[in-house]
């Protein structure tokens, strides 16, 4: 159920109708398996996305059999991931009790909202958030995705989502909204970065030896220069305006950035955080501090990757104190200034309004994740020809024929190419995912 979240429902006060608005805040998130059986469909569900596995036109007919053999094929691996941080993802739990606690900031600050969580892979999904956001009869909605920097794999993919509902729906099309794209150089983010990067350096030693290490989630780097991802530029801005803060408190430690959990062999945006922990060691630095970056709930990544695999790594490579920022959670100068974030959207929202013409083609007001989108797409379509065409006949039955044919070509492919480690799917990067 994508339901108002609450911990205990009974405290949860009625929504008042201010006028005949009712305001609700969507978050959007990634989701994750709560169990290990949900692993393989939680895969199944993020490699079936087009924003996730990019096949050229001609070959979106795969997207789905090529995602149920990329998550059978994966799901052990991840299984075991998801079964050493206690056998699932804490991120519902996390996303719930945030939105919880952003209601409670709202209604402290005289704005009575709803606060609803709409994951793109996994319970709630966004469609079932939507369903009760219908059922509340909301009027206006703000759409914060829980995603601090903007990146088409993840906040474009659920806005992406997103538009397709509110484009099939005469409710939806009519209700005001407005979506905050990205909010990394929100001043209350930054400090909540800040705050949390300060406690943990006074745990070392000598905090000031320290090496600020930020790790942020890779994108391919296919995404930054065809696609038009902004996510390197927000990213790097992002640690800018940190380390600028940490400054004003007179941190000057010494800090960089490096990119994690990529996945196949196609180029991510580097530096990679793997590699870079190892030349860190090699160029004498024994202190370093990780800070997970492009994500506000611990997760896999966090208590996996980052607190066991790069610790590890990190040891072996010559660091002899590795110490690690928690995710931001519930911290309440992050919640506070979320809530803000809603509270300075609202005048959008009526803007929308005034021009529900703009409301009916984009999520949008300024337009700016439409054009990002709209980008995206154009390179999508300047991708080079796929070198088979299949060009039989044009009767319904031939064409019947020429899919099954197609099918078990595809077939004999996957099959080739997993014996020689040669062909499409390595050259587009697609299979070394199955691993
Ligand atoms: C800002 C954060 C994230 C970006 C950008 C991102 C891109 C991205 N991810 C994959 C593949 C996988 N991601 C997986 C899990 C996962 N991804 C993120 C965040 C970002 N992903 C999170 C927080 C999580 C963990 C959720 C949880 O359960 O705790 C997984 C599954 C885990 C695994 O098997 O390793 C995969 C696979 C790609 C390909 C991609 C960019 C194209
Ligand atoms: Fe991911
Ligand atoms: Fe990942």
């Amino acid at each position: 159920m994508g339901a108002l979240v609450t911990s205990r429902a009974e405290e949860v006060p009625t929504l008042p109708v201010i006028g005949d608005e009712r305001i609700g805040v969507l978050l959007l998130n990634l989701g994750g398996p709560e169990t290990l059986e949900d692993v393989q469909p939680f895969l199944f569900n993020l490699f079936a996305d087009p924003d996730i596995i990019r096949l050229p036109r001609l070959f979106r007919f795969l997207q789905k059999p090529l995602a149920q053999f990329i998550s059978v094929v994966r799901a052990p691996k991840s299984k075991e991931g998801y079964a050493s941080i206690g056998g699932g993802s804490p991120l519902r739990q996390i996303t719930d009790a945030q939105a919880e606690e952003l209601r409670k900031a709202l209604w402290a600050k005289n704005v009575p909202a709803k606060v609803y969580v709409g994951m793109r892979y996994w319970h709630p999904f966004t469609e079932e958030a939507i369903l009760q956001i219908k059922r509340d009869k909301i009027t206006k909605l703000v759409v914060l995705p829980l995603y601090p920097q903007f990146s088409i794999s993840t906040s474009g993919s659920s806005l992406r989502l997103l538009e397709s509902l509110f484009r099939e729906d005469e409710y939806l099309m009519n209700m005001q909204h407005t979506v905050i794209p990205s909010w990394y150089q929100r001043g209350g983010y930054i400090k909540a970065m800040a705050d949390l990067i300060e406690k943990e350096l006074q745990k070392f030693d000598c905090p000031e030896e320290v090496m600020i290490f930020f790790s942020a989630h890779g994108v391919p780097l296919a995404y930054v220069e065809e696609a038009g991802d902004p996510y390197k530029a927000e990213m790097e801005e992002c640690i800018d305006l940190i380390m600028e803060e940490l400054e004003n408190r007179r941190i000057t430690n010494a800090y960089t950035l490096a990119y994690q959990s990529r996945v196949g062999p196609v180029e991510w945006l580097k530096p990679y955080t793997d590699e870079t922990i190892i030349e860190l060691g090699q160029k004498g630095f024994k202190s370093l501090l990780a800070v997970p970056i492009s994500f506000v709930s611990e997760h896999i990544e966090t208590l996996e990757e980052i607190d066991v695999e790069y610790k590890e790594l990190a040891l072996k490579s010559g660091i002899q104190k590795w110490g690690r920022v928690p995710a931001l959670g519930c911290e309440p100068t992050f919640i506070a200034d979320l809530a803000d974030a809603v509270i300075e959207s609202l005048p959008y929202v009526g803007a929308m309004a005034v021009s529900n013409l703009e409301a009916r083609q984009s999520l949008v007001p300024l337009g700016s994740v439409e054009e990002l989108l709209a980008a995206y797409d154009s390179q999508r379509r300047e991708l080079p020809p796929p070198v088979i065409v299949w060009e039989w006949g044009w009767t319904k039955s031939a064409e019947t024929w020429n899919g099954r044919a197609a099918m078990l070509a595809v077939l004999v492919l996957l099959v080739l190419e997993v014996t020689t480690g040669e062909g499409f799917l390595h050259q587009w990067g697609i299979l070394p995912l199955f691993r």
